[in-house]
């Protein structure tokens, strides 16, 4: 049986360390944001984010959370302006959620802990590929986007379709014509520190950049998560729930705010 790292007692947050000492390092992800604290920063650009729904290729139980990949060998799906320089691809979104709705968020705000949390992942395009660019203390910017127990999302259902596809770990099927950014909320005002992957190899190597105002889930949609299962079809069945990080430490880092 794999002991890979996990959500559990015996591979969870507080063990990765062991495999993955940067765990302790001094920009760890996620963490509170305490919106009193958070600087305004006038400098900061709007964000400009213009994603090709073509892009789309394929959803992913990665055993861990689910993904939707991206194609990301052109400047087509784009996150530009806002904390970064230079263009960012996108290459993936996937989710952190709860067993409950009363927590499931890596981000929080004012200790508040939120259902679930979007992650869409981009990498710099300073570098030949994500997989360059993942380990560079400047080469992902993640959008963290939170999702808040309201009326049901229709865009986020044409995601949710897909999960019966993948329950087990491993399974993947085909997912075409999305654009993610029918998943972002109407405003893009945000706060940035900089971070890094929530989980392993927990690469110092991401601008974070959360978004201020959440978007909408029914707690139905919140139990569609919570049918896939961490393991694979072979193993024994286990939910899919708990997959996140808790926050870490500050360690002297400004987390600044694109609004006032
Ligand atoms: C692609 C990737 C790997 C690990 N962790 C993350 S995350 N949760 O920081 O977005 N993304
Ligand atoms: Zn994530």
């Amino acid at each position: 049986m794999s002991h890979g790292w996990g959500y559990g007692p015996a591979n969870g947050p507080d063990k990765w360390a062991e495999e993955f000492p940067v765990a302790n390092g001094p920009r760890q992800s996620p963490i509170n944001i305490v919106p009193k604290e958070a600087k305004y920063d006038p400098s900061l650009k709007p964000l400009k984010v213009r994603y090709d729904p073509s892009n789309a290729k394929g959803i992913l139980n990665n055993g861990h959370s689910f993904q939707v990949d991206y194609v990301d060998d052109t400047d087509s799906s784009i996150l530009a302006g806002g904390p970064v320089s230079g263009k960012y691809r996108l290459k993936q979104f996937h989710f952190h959620w709860g067993a409950g709705d009363d927590c499931g968020s890596e981000h929080t705000v004012n200790g508040v802990k939120f259902p679930c949390e979007l992650h869409l992942v981009h990498w710099n395009t300073k570098y030949p590929s994500f997989g360059d660019a993942v380990s560079q203390p400047d080469g992902l910017a993640v959008i963290g986007v939170f999702l808040k127990i309201g009326a049901a999302n229709p865009r986020l259902q044409k995601v949710l379709d897909n999960l019966d596809a993948i329950k087990t770990k491993g399974k993947q099927t085909t997912f075409s014509n999305f654009d993610p950014k029918t998943l972002l909320p109407g405003s893009l005002d945000y706060w940035t520190y900089e971070g890094s992957l929530t989980t392993p190899p927990l690469f110092e190597s991401v601008t974070w950049i959360v978004l201020k105002e959440p978007i909408s889930v029914s707690s139905s949609q919140m139990s569609k998560f919570r049918c896939l299962l961490f393991s694979a079809e072979e193993e024994d069945s286990c939910n899919m729930v708990d997959n996140y990080r808790p926050p870490q430490l500050l360690k002297g880092r400004q987390v600044r705010a694109s609004f006032k």
